[in-house]
């Protein structure tokens, strides 16, 4: 099966490099972006097949992942759509905001996936959600889903809730790394190194995600394990309340949602 990228930026490379790691074949991987100068190293790091189209990506690939920014996406799909072939290939968008709908008002009928990954795609701990066009057990649907089934978990969820998603799992790892950042700058506070702090910051949430994966128990249930009577936890622990933690969170996948609602 071969996979071909339309745009290389961020969110490809990040797809690109697990499913390197996972052992997918560059030679499997088409690619073609926006300018040359901005792909290339990494492309002939990775072992990758460079197209000298976006056109030439959507005549060849198998599952052909769109993967530019949202003002741009329906202007490439209107160039690609006379190279696509028929039924027997995918066309799976990563583009926020753009339905299946709006896709196939552009490409017609064919096969699509709407999809929202995250950045840890990366490390093979990708946290994926899809949607089809059709069915998800007919052979182009199952060849998208295997692609992101190899750098992480995968959910099918309803178009409808892909705003929430892309809000609590597309955005979501740059609030974890906010967090993570600031419990590591109130170790530095007290006399860590960053280094170190980062360290110990990043292993526990590691650890915490883990317990929540693991245990199957509801966090607030973890939450009042750590939490001895009278102890220090409950004391942090309602301090930052008072300082509007849930809120601010909570507050944060509003202005996310909204922000994806508006453009
Ligand atoms: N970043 C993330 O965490 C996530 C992103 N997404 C979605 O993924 C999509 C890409 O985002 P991201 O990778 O972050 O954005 P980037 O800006 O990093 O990447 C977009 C890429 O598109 C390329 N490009 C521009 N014009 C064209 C064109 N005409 N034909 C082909 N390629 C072109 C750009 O190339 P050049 O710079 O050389 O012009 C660039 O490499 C977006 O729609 C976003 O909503 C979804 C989930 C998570
Ligand atoms: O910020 C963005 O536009 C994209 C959508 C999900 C994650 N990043």
């Amino acid at each position: 099966m071969k996979v071909g990228f339309i745009g290389v930026g961020n969110m490809a490379k990040a797809i690109i490099v697990g499913l390197r790691k996972a052992g997918f074949k560059g030679e499997n991987i088409l690619v073609h972006s926006g300018h040359l100068a901005h792909y290339q190293a990494f492309a002939t790091e990775q072992q990758l097949v460079i197209e000298e189209s976006n056109e030439a990506v959507a005549s060849k690939a198998d599952v052909v992942i769109l993967a530019v920014k949202p003002d741009i996406a329906e202007k490439v799909l209107s160039s690609i759509k006379s190279e696509l072939r028929g039924t027997s290939q995918l066309l799976a968008s990563v583009v926020s905001g753009l339905s299946i709908a709006q896709i196939q008002h552009v490409i017609g009928q064919r096969p699509v996936l709407r999809v929202m990954p995250n950045v840890n795609v990366e490390i093979g701990e990708g946290m994926t959600a899809l949607a089809a066009s059709g069915d998800l057990q007919e052979t182009p649907y199952k060849d998208g889903q295997k692609v992101f089934e190899r750098v992480g978990k995968v959910m099918v969820i309803s178009e409808t809730d892909f705003p929430t998603f892309s809000a609590i799992a597309g955005s979501a790892p740059a609030y974890a790394y906010f967090f993570i950042d600031a419990l590591s700058r109130a170790g530095v506070k007290y006399g860590l190194t960053k280094e170190a702090a980062t360290d110990i910051a990043a292993q526990v949430v590691n650890g915490s995600a883990q317990m929540v994966l693991q245990a199957n128990e509801n966090p607030a249930a973890l939450i009042d394990k750590v939490s001895s009577p009278g102890g220090t936890t409950v004391a942090g622990f309602l301090a930052m309340e008072e300082a509007g933690f849930m809120t601010a969170v909570v507050k944060g996948i509003d202005a996310t949602i909204a922000k994806e609602r508006e453009d």
